[in-house]
C-alpha cells in the first residue's frame, strides 16, 4: 500500500496575528513563507510531530487548538511519496518565550491585512482564508 507523508504546520496566533517563517532552503524556496513545521515521523502523531518541529525551530513549546482546512497535496515528485500539508491552530501558552528563527531566515507576526503581504509556499495558499476568519474572530 502507498503511503502519504504528512507534512504538519502550525498557524501560531497571537493577539490578532499569526507568525510566518521564511525558508532558508532548498534554494528553490529560499525567501518565501510558510507555517512552522514539518514531517511526521514514522510512528508519530500529527500533533506530537507540530510540537516538537515547532520547538526545534522556534524554542517555544506550542499548544495546538484545532485543525483548519483541508489537506493540500503537493505536486508529485518523482520516486517520492505522495506528500500533504495538514494545519493546526496553535496558541503559544504564557510563560514561552519569544520565538526566535533558528532554522528560518526571519519571522514575521502577520495580521489578517497583512497576511497576502508575503510570498507564501503554494501549499499554504489555501490555508489563508481559515487562517483570516480566525485572526478576524
Ligand atoms: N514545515 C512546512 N513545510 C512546508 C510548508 N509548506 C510547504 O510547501 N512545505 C514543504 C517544504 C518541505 O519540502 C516540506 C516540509 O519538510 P520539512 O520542513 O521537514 O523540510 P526540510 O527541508 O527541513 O526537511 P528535509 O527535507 O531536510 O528532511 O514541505 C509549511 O507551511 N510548513
Amino acid at each position: 500500500m502507498t503511503w502519504t507523508q504528512i507534512v504538519v504546520g502550525a498557524a501560531i496566533v497571537r493577539g490578532g496575528a499569526v507568525l510566518a517563517a521564511q525558508r532558508s532552503h532548498p534554494a528553490a524556496a529560499r525567501g518565501r513563507w510558510e507555517l512552522p513545521g514539518g514531517k511526521v515521523d514514522p510512528g508519530e502523531t500529527d500533533t506530537v510531530a507540530l510540537v516538537r518541529e515547532c520547538e526545534e525551530e522556534l524554542g517555544v513549546i506550542i499548544r495546538p487548538l484545532l485543525r483548519i482546512g483541508s489537506d493540500v497535496a503537493f505536486p508529485p515528485r518523482p520516486g517520492g511519496p505522495p506528500a500533504v500539508l495538514r494545519v493546526w491552530l496553535a496558541e503559544l501558552p504564557e510563560g514561552q518565550p519569544e520565538p526566535e528563527p533558528r532554522e528560518h531566515l526571519a519571522l514575521r507576526w502577520l495580521g489578517a491585512r497583512a497576511l497576502a503581504d508575503v510570498d507564501w509556499l503554494p501549499a499554504d495558499r489555501p490555508f489563508l482564508d481559515p487562517i483570516r476568519v480566525h485572526l478576524e474572530s
